[in-house]
C-alpha cells in the first residue's frame, strides 16, 4: 500500500520527554506524511476516537496514563477503535506487557531507542500498511464466506491429510455436522458415502482429485449417510486446492442433494412406462420387453408368444355402469391376468380394454394356447364389486415369434388381427395369427373407408323382395335389402360389407339411412299408387341396443308421414337373446307404437319356441336352410312341420324364407304356412322394378 496523503497519528502519552522525542523524530523525518495529535489521558483519547476514528491512521500509546495503566489501557482502546493500528511505546523492562498487548491486538512495540527520524516513520508506515492489508483480506474472506454460505451447494474443504478445514452451512445441514465439531475431523468421518446400488462404501472422493491433481466428479448414484441417521442421494465433484507455488495443499468437495430430483425422475420414468389405471406396463415398456425377448430368442434360437387380449363388450359396461366401475373392472382384470401367467411373463395394458401378454418362454405353440385358455377361464369367473357383480368374456389373438413377426410392432399387430378374427367368429375364444388374416385386414380396411365415403356420397340403395300369400299368390309385403353401388367393384351384397359396418360402429348411421329411406319410399308408394304394403327392415344388434333407436324410428315416421303399421322389423333369435332386458323393453316400446316384429332366420339359433313368449313378436320367418332341404331329407319336413304347428299355436304369422320351387311352396302351404319369400316369386328388386311388380 502506498501512503500518499497526510495521515493523523494520535499520540497518547503524559511523559513530556517521550512526547518531545516523538515530535522531533517525526518532524526531522523529512516527510510530512504524519500529522501528530496529542492527548495525555485515556479518556481524552477515547473521546477523540469516538468522535471520529476514521481520520486516525495509527495510535502511539504509552500504556501508563494518569487514568489507565498497562494492558487495560490497550484493551479499552481496542474496544473503541479496533480498526486503528496501535503501536506501544514502552521501556525495555516491559516486555511481558508488550507481548500481551500484541496478543490482544496491538500492532507493534517500540523501544525508546527506535524512536528516531528513521525507525518511527517506518514503523508507523508498516503498521498502517499491514492494517490496510488485513482489512482487505478480512473483506475478501468475509465475502468468500458469505458467498459459500449463500450458494445452494454444500462445500467442504480438507487439508492434504484429509482433515476437514472448512464446511459451509449447506454442508453442515447435509452431513449433520456443525462446523465446530467437524473441523479437524477426518473426511471419512464427516462425509460418509456409499454406493446407492451395492450399499458398499464408495471410493474416497478426494483421493482421485489429489492424486490426479484435477477436478473429478464422483459416481452419480452415491448416497450420503447423515450423522444421526437418514440418507441423501448426492451428486458431487472434488478438486485439489493449490498454494501459490502450485503445490496441492488440500481439496474441496462440492456436493448437492438430488434426492428430490432423483425421486421425481424415478416417478416420471415409472409414469412414462406404466398405465395409470392398472399400473401394468404400458405400450412403451411392452415394446421394450418384446424387443428384449426377441434378442434373447435370437440368441437361444427359441420362439415366444404375444397374446392380444380384448374384453368383450367392455364399452357397454363402461357406458351403462360408468367409468369408475369400468376402471375397477380393468384393475381386477389386470390382477387376474397376472395371476394366470408366470412371473417371468409380462402382462401389459395396450389401451382401453386391450391387454398384451408376453410369454417369453414357450416350448410349443400349444403352450400359449393353454395359457390363453387359462386366462379365458380366469376372466369368466364373476367379478364382485361392492354393489355390482359382472360376468365378462374375452377374446384372444396370438402371434408367435419369429413366424408371425420379426419386431414388437408386427407381433402386436398380428396378434391383434388374430384377436379380431376370433371376435368375428363369435368372441370368447382364442385364434392364432395366419397370413390370410393380413389380406382380410386389408379388405376390411378397404371396406371400412369405402363405407364412410358411401354414407357421405349416397352410394347405398335398397332392393325390395316381395312376401307372397302362398295360396293366392298375392304380395303381402316386402323386405328391404341394402345394396352398395361401390364405384370400383360394382353392386355389392350385404354379406360383403354389413359385418365390417357392424364391427366398426358404422351400422348405426347405415341403419338410420335404411330406416329413413324405407319410410320415404313406402310413403311415396302409398301416395302415388295407393298401395299399402308393410316393408320389413333388418335390424342389427348394435341398432337395437342404440339408445336413440326408438327416437330415430319415431322421427323417420314423423318426417315421412308414414303410419307405424307400414313398417316391420326383423331380428334374429341371437340378437333378441343377447340382452334380454333391453330386447324386451325395446320390442314392447315398438309394439306400443303399433310396429310389428318378426324373428328372422328362425330355427338356426336356439331352435326353441319356449323363450319367444317374452317378446312382443308377430311373425316367425323360417330360415331358408330348412326350406331348401325340405324335399331332400324327410327329417327336415318333420322339423318344419313342428315349427309351423307350434307357431300357429302361439298365434304367430309364419313366413318361409328362400322358397325356390313349386314343390316347396306346395308343401309349405299344405302344412299351414301362409306366406313365403323367395326366388320362386321374385328376387330382390330395385325400387322402380318392385313398383312395376306390385302393379302387375
Ligand atoms: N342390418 C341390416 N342387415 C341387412 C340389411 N339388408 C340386408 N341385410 C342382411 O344381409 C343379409 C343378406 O341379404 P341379401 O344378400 O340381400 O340376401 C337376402 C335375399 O337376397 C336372400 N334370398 C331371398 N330369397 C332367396 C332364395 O330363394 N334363395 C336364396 N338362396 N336366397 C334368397 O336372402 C336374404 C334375405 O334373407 P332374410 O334377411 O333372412 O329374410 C340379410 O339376411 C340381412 O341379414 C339392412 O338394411 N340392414
Amino acid at each position: 500500500m502506498k501512503l500518499s496523503s497526510p495521515t493523523k497519528v494520535l499520540l497518547m502519552n503524559e511523559n513530556s520527554a517521550l512526547s518531545e522525542k516523538v515530535r522531533t523524530a517525526l518532524a526531522s523525518s523529512g516527510d510530512d506524511l504524519f500529522e501528530l495529535e496529542e492527548v495525555a489521558q485515556l479518556s481524552e483519547g477515547l473521546e477523540r476516537l469516538r468522535r471520529d476514528n476514521a481520520k486516525v491512521a495509527a495510535i502511539l500509546l504509552n500504556p501508563f496514563l494518569p487514568d489507565s495503566q498497562g494492558i487495560a489501557t490497550v484493551k479499552s482502546l481496542l474496544y473503541v477503535a479496533a480498526n486503528v493500528p496501535i503501536l506501544i511505546l514502552g521501556e525495555e523492562d516491559q516486555e511481558a506487557l508488550a507481548v500481551e498487548a500484541v496478543e490482544c491486538g496491538a500492532q507493534d512495540y517500540l523501544l525508546p531507542n527506535h524512536i528516531d527520524r528513521y525507525s518511527l516513520p517506518r514503523a508507523l508506515r508498516n503498521a498502517v500498511e499491514r492494517k490496510s492489508i488485513e482489512d482487505a483480506l478480512y473483506v475478501e474472506k468475509d465475502r468468500a464466506l458469505v458467498t459459500l454460505n449463500s450458494i445452494g451447494d454444500a462445500v467442504l474443504c480438507t487439508d492434504l491429510s484429509g482433515k476437514i478445514i472448512f464446511l459451509n452451512l449447506v454442508a453442515e445441514a447435509l452431513t449433520g455436522w456443525k462446523r465446530d465439531e467437524a473441523l479437524g475431523k477426518p473426511l471419512a468421518e464427516v462425509f460418509v458415502i456409499i454406493d446407492g446400488e451395492t450399499r458398499q462404501p464408495a471410493a474416497d472422493p478426494l483421493k482421485k482429485a489429489i492424486e490426479q491433481n484435477r477436478a473429478v466428479s464422483i459416481a452419480s448414484n452415491s448416497l450420503l449417510l447423515r450423522r444421526g441417521g437418514g440418507e441423501a442421494t448426492i451428486e458431487d465433484s472434488s478438486a485439489p486446492i493449490h498454494d501459490r507455488s502450485g503445490a496441492v495443499i488440500g481439496a474441496v468437495i462440492v456436493f448437492h442433494d438430488v434426492s428430490v430430483a432423483r425421486a421425481m425422475t424415478i416417478e416420471m420414468t415409472y409414469a412414462a412406462h406404466h398405465d395409470a389405471v392398472t399400473a401394468l406396463p404400458n405400450r412403451l415398456l411392452l415394446n421394450d420387453r418384446i424387443s428384449h425377448a426377441i434378442t434373447t430368442a435370437q440368441r437361444h434360437k427359441q420362439k415366444f408368444a404375444v397374446m392380444f387380449v380384448d374384453l368383450d363388450h367392455f364399452k357397454s359396461i363402461n357406458d351403462s355402469l360408468g367409468h369408475a366401475v369400468g376402471d375397477k373392472l380393468l384393475q381386477a382384470v389386470a390382477k387376474r391376468l397376472q395371476a394366470s401367467v408366470r412371473a417371468s411373463d409380462t402382462v401389459g395394458r395396450h389401451g382401453g380394454d386391450e391387454f398384451i401378454v408376453l410369454l417369453p418362454e414357450i416350448e410349443e405353440e400349444n403352450d400359449s394356447e393353454i395359457s390363453a385358455k387359462k386366462i379365458l377361464a380366469a376372466l369368466s369367473e364373476p367379478f364382485l364389486f361392492d354393489d355390482v357383480t359382472l360376468q365378462i368374456t374375452a377374446t384372444i389373438g396370438i402371434s408367435i415369434y419369429p413366424r408371425d413377426g420379426k419386431d414388437a410392432n408386427s407381433l402386436i399387430q398380428n396378434a391383434d388381427l388374430a384377436m379380431y378374427e376370433a371376435k368375428e367368429n363369435g368372441r370368447d375364444q382364442v385364434h392364432f395369427f395366419s397370413d390370410e388374416m393380413k389380406l382380410q385386414a386389408i379388405e376390411r380396411q378397404f371396406v371400412e373407408s369405402g363405407l364412410r365415403r358411401a354414407l357421405e356420397q349416397n352410394e347405398f340403395l335398397l332392393y325390395y323382395q316381395p312376401k307372397v300369400n302362398l295360396k293366392s299368390g298375392k304380395i303381402t309385403g316386402a323386405e328391404a335389402l341394402i345394396r352398395w353401388q361401390e364405384p370400383h367393384r360394382g353392386l355389392l351384397l350385404p354379406d360383403q360389407f354389413i359385418r365390417v359396418a357392424e364391427n366398426r360402429g358404422l351400422i348405426i348411421p347405415i341403419g338410420r339411412w335404411v330406416l329413413h329411406e324405407v319410410c320415404r319410399q313406402a310413403r311415396l308408394w302409398e301416395l302415388t299408387s295407393g298401395v299399402v304394403l308393410p316393408i320389413s327392415i333388418n335390424v342389427s344388434e348394435a341398432e337395437l341396443r342404440d339408445t336413440d333407436f326408438i327416437q330415430g324410428v319415431r322421427a323417420a315416421l314423423a318426417e315421412t308421414g308414414l303410419t307405424p303399421r307400414s313398417i316391420q322389423f326383423e331380428l334374429t333369435e341371437g340378437i333378441l337373446l343377447k340382452d334380454l332386458r333391453t330386447s324386451i323393453a325395446v320390442l314392447n316400446e315398438l309394439k306400443l307404437m303399433g310396429i310389428h316384429m318378426a324373428v328372422d332366420d328362425f330355427g338356426t339359433g336356439y331352435s326353441s319356441l319356449s323363450y319367444l313368449h317374452q317378446f312382443a313378436i308377430n311373425v316367425l320367418k323360417i330360415d331358408k336352410s330348412f326350406v331348401h332341404l325340405l324335399t331332400a331329407d324327410p327329417r327336415n319336413s318333420t322339423l318344419i312341420c313342428a315349427i309351423i304347428a307350434m307357431a300357429k299355436g302361439l298365434k304367430y304369422r309364419v313366413i318361409a324364407e328362400g322358397v325356390e320351387t313349386e314343390t316347396q311352396r306346395d308343401f309349405l302351404q299344405k302344412q299351414g304356412c301362409e306366406e313365403g319369400q323367395g326366388y320362386l316369386f321374385s328376387k330382390p328388386l330395385p325400387a322402380a322394378e318392385f313398383r312395376e311388380l306390385i302393379h302387375k
